[in-house]
């Protein structure tokens, strides 16, 4: 079967994207992904996507780690995916889709900056002095001095491969405040088992994590290997936190055309 395929990237953190809406890749297998997301061997990507159609939405985001399993929210996927959809044609001042952790809405400014509004977060928990937080996908946060000195890979996996996370994973970000409004974070994460150049509900949960504003609005800037985001979200309490926003570039690389087996 030959497949046509799209190759996106957010700050760095890079996509297969697949047009589904005619249903005629919905018996892809896990080991068929997993080569399309090979980077030896098939077109290399952190993940893979499926746009479907939704009755009630615009589409839906599927989302498939470079592992070849489906996987919890991708928050650069889905700011990706938006654009794609408005490559297809699909044109709209406010984007209302549906992933896996729930419907979002998302916008395209007019420098093609795409802004995703991700789930409401309801809680996180502190353990040795680190955290843990769904921002749609788990993650563990970790404030580090010298991120960019940090073995992420090393230290990643030995949290990430513990007897906590071993079965259901998680991913890893380690942290370095910059600025009250400014952080560098560094992600390993879970089902590409490697450090990806962004991950962007990694950069949501690090952003929540380090607020500057005790209560309502606050914007933190996060610098990533793979280039800036920014995440805007209202703090309504310790651990509660709404209209949470991850804004910042989603370009298309190339398309294409490969083989499957
Ligand atoms: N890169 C993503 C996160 C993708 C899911 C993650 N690997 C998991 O399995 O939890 C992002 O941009 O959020």
């Amino acid at each position: 079967m030959k497949l046509i395929f799209h190759k996106y990237q957010g700050t760095g953190n890079d996509f297969v994207i697949l047009d589904n809406r005619d249903e005629r890749y919905n018996d892809l297998n896990t080991e068929q992904i997993r080569f399309l997301c090979d980077r030896r061997f098939g077109i290399g990507a952190d993940g893979l996507m499926l746009l479907n159609t939704k009755p009630g939405y615009d589409f839906e985001m599927k989302y498939y780690n470079a592992d070849g399993r489906e996987s919890t929210m991708c928050g650069n996927g889905g700011r990706c995916l938006v654009k794609f959809a408005y490559h297809q044609g699909i044109r709209k001042n406010m984007y209302h889709f549906m992933a896996v952790d729930g419907a979002h809405e998302a916008e395209i400014d007019d420098d093609g900056t795409v802004s995703l509004k991700m789930k409401d977060v309801n809680g996180i928990r502190e353990s040795h002095g680190d955290f843990i937080l769904d921002t749609g996908s788990p993650h563990y946060v970790k404030l580090v001095t010298d991120v960019m000195a940090f073995d992420v890979y090393k230290k990643g996996m030995d949290i990430r491969y513990n007897n906590t996370y071993a079965k259901e994973g998680i991913n890893v970000n380690f942290v370095e405040q910059k600025r009250e409004d400014e952080i560098i974070v560094r992600t390993y994460e879970r089902g590409v088992e490697d450090e990806t150049l962004s991950c962007g509900t990694g950069v949501t949960a690090s952003a929540l994590v380090c607020y500057h504003n005790e209560r309502g609005f606050n914007d933190v800037t996060v610098l990533t290997r793979g280039g800036k985001l920014s995440v805007e979200y209202d703090r309504v309490d310790e651990d509660t936190f709404h209209n949470v926003w991850l804004c910042g570039p989603a370009e298309k690389v190339y398309e294409g055309g490969i083989e499957l087996k």
